[in-house]
């Protein structure tokens, strides 16, 4: 491979006029000088670096784990192999890139997971492949690379096909992951692993709830918790999915990021534990006006004489969120845990031990992981400090490490959480949270300012209620949950512009074409679903798309938000 900081003669003959090369990790890519231009030939963008930078760490790792799982599996493979044909080469750990574009994962996976042996990058769209091509040449990485120009769908439905043997699927696409899940969780290994990316945060969110059902057969509720809920509608998904072949996962790392979803899950098989899945997915119940959410799992596991059954859960909504008047259901979504916090910390000293200058965003991610290991795993959702418990009592509230220390005190555990700042992951029922506020709330004053407050206000009934029998105590408690443990940085400032990018135009072969997925003012704007476009530019993007379908014949969908139809 030419040395990544050289800038010498051999680069420039290889860069044409026009491009620049990039550079990411351990790889390079020749990229358009002018990123923003409309006619790209793959798409590329800077900011999911942290992504590739963590998917290189997780990938690394599992493959690790996964060689060392079946060693014997292998060994036993290898020789039988051998003794048909004494010049058959041993099995290889595979990783399927489906959703490829530049290349540029690939190369990385490449040239940065020694333990890797080979990377499948397929696009389906040619100019794309041709990209891929000229990037694993450019990184000299074409013999650990093969590359194919093939709808992901379809590839990974030839499971069947024993040369489509792959341990770790990664699907990285423009905005839902939602197409390509049935074919994945078919095609990866029992125990293999899927990296998903979801970027249509807008839809996940709570902003288009009638497609989110649509798409991951989930309605989300519009709650401060959307960051968290949002990881949990996706792995809802992948597990619905999964059981439908006879399998299920189990999430090793599952994070909401800057503008994304990224979850790295193993996928297991077996008849028995898929029936567990209905108590591990459920609903969640939330009153807009107090805040207070709780939930119940779709199914529970009950022990009988004879052994056990599943039963339809008692749903005690009502009194689990008390002052509720009107609860709204939201789900179903994952309510297990999110990470396997033994593989967050084996990545988390792969990644400590790395070169800064290799993986750039090393600082932020180990503050990321370390902040997984810090929030409560079996505990869904949280409450933001101000926003929920601030906004229903009017009240400047007291700084967070006290709400935890009280919530200590009373006897319940209390964390932070990766997905976003001043929030209170808790076990504590929701009724002792009241008793704390409401005796902070005394405690700082006599008047309570309730004479404006109409009798049936939230605020006014929790203010007057009696005192539970909760023991109150705002002294600064000694525990993990009050304050991190390790002094890292979890929420570094972003760099400007810091976010999803425009799609690039995708050339299919002749015959080709997008099954399930069309390109939309979410996908095709950016690959995040965050910004929209306005109606404006939707009917001149819609235009434009028309324009190029009819001078080039590439099938381009016209933007389907400017018709009345939700497909
Ligand atoms: C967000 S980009 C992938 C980015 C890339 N993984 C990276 O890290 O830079 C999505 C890619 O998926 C490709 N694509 C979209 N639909 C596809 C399909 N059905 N089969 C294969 N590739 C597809 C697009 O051409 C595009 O290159």
């Amino acid at each position: 491979m030419v040395d990544p900081d050289k800038t010498g003669h051999e680069e420039a003959e290889m860069v044409p006029e026009g491009f620049k090369f990039i550079k990411e990790g351990k790889a390079r890519i020749i990229y358009p000088s002018n990123e923003d231009a409309d006619d790209v030939p793959a798409f590329y963008n800077p900011a999911q670096v942290f992504n590739r930078d963590l998917s290189c760490a997780v990938l690394e790792e599992f493959a690790v784990q996964y060689k060392e799982k079946n060693k014997d599996f292998i060994d036993k493979m290898n020789s039988e192999k051998k003794a048909e044909n004494p010049d058959a080469e041993p099995w290889k750990f595979r990783t399927l890139e489906a959703l490829s574009a530049s290349g540029l994962r690939s190369c990385r996976y490449a040239l940065e997971c020694d333990t890797v042996d080979r990377i499948i990058a397929n696009d389906i769209s040619v100019s794309a492949v041709q990209e891929i091509h000229r990037n694993s040449k450019f990184n000299d990485c074409e013999k650990k690379i093969e590359i194919a120009n093939k709808d992901a769908i379809e590839l990974m439905a030839l499971r069947r096909a024993p040369k489509l043997n792959v341990p770790v699927i990664d699907l990285d696409p423009y905005g839902s992951a939602t197409p390509f899940l049935d074919s994945a969780v078919q095609a990866v290994n029992y125990g293999g692993m899927l990296m998903v990316t979801c970027t249509d945060m807008g839809v996940l969110a709570g902003n288009h709830p009638e497609a989110c059902f649509a798409k991951y057969g989930s309605f989300p509720l519009k709650a401060h918790f959307c960051h968290e809920q949002a990881i949990r509608i996706v792995l809802y998904s992948i597990e619905r999915a999964a059981n439908r072949y006879g399998r299920y996962i189990e999430p090793l790392i599952s994070l909401h990021l800057d503008f994304f979803i990224r979850v790295f899950v193993r996928v297991h098989h077996g008849k028995k534990h898929v029936k567990l899945s209905c108590t591990k997915v459920g609903n969640v119940c939330r009153d807009p006006q107090s805040h207070g959410f709780t939930h119940y799992t779709l199914g529970e596991l009950q022990k009988t004489e004879n052994g056990s059954k599943y039963v339809p859960p008692q749903v005690k909504t009502a009194s689990s969120v008390p002052y509720a008047t009107n609860l709204k259901q939201g789900g179903p979504m994952w309510l297990g845990p999110l990470h396997n916090h033994e593989f967050v910390r084996a990545v988390q000293s792969r990644i400590e031990d790395c070169d800064e200058n290799v993986w750039t965003t090393k600082v932020r991610l180990c503050g990321l992981l370390e902040a997984c290991l810090e929030e409560l795993n079996d505990v869904p959702l949280y409450y933001h400090m101000q926003k929920d418990f601030g906004i229903v009592l009017k009240f400047s509230l007291m700084k967070q490490q006290i709400l935890r220390s009280a919530i200590i005190n009373a006897g319940y555990r209390v964390s932070s959480s990766h997905a976003t700042t001043d929030i209170i992951k808790t076990d504590a029922p929701l009724n002792v949270i009241w008793d704390i506020l409401r005796a902070y709330v005394k405690s700082k004053t006599e008047d309570l300012n309730l004479d404006k407050v109409d009798e049936h206000h939230v605020k006014r009934k929790i203010l007057t209620d009696v005192q539970g029998d909760t023991k109150i105590s705002f002294d600064i408690a000694q525990d993990k949950g009050l304050k991190a443990i390790k002094n890292v940085i979890r929420f570094p400032p972003l760099p400007a512009n810091w976010g999803p990018k425009a799609a690039a135009r995708m050339q299919m072969q002749e015959g080709q074409k997008l099954d399930g997925k069309k390109k939309t003012s979410e996908n095709k704007d950016n690959d995040g679903g965050v910004r929209q476009l306005s109606k404006r530019q939707r009917i001149k993007q819609n235009k434009r798309a028309k324009r190029r379908k009819t001078e080039e014949n590439v099938p381009v969908d016209p933007d389907p938000a400017l018709s009345t139809s939700m497909d």
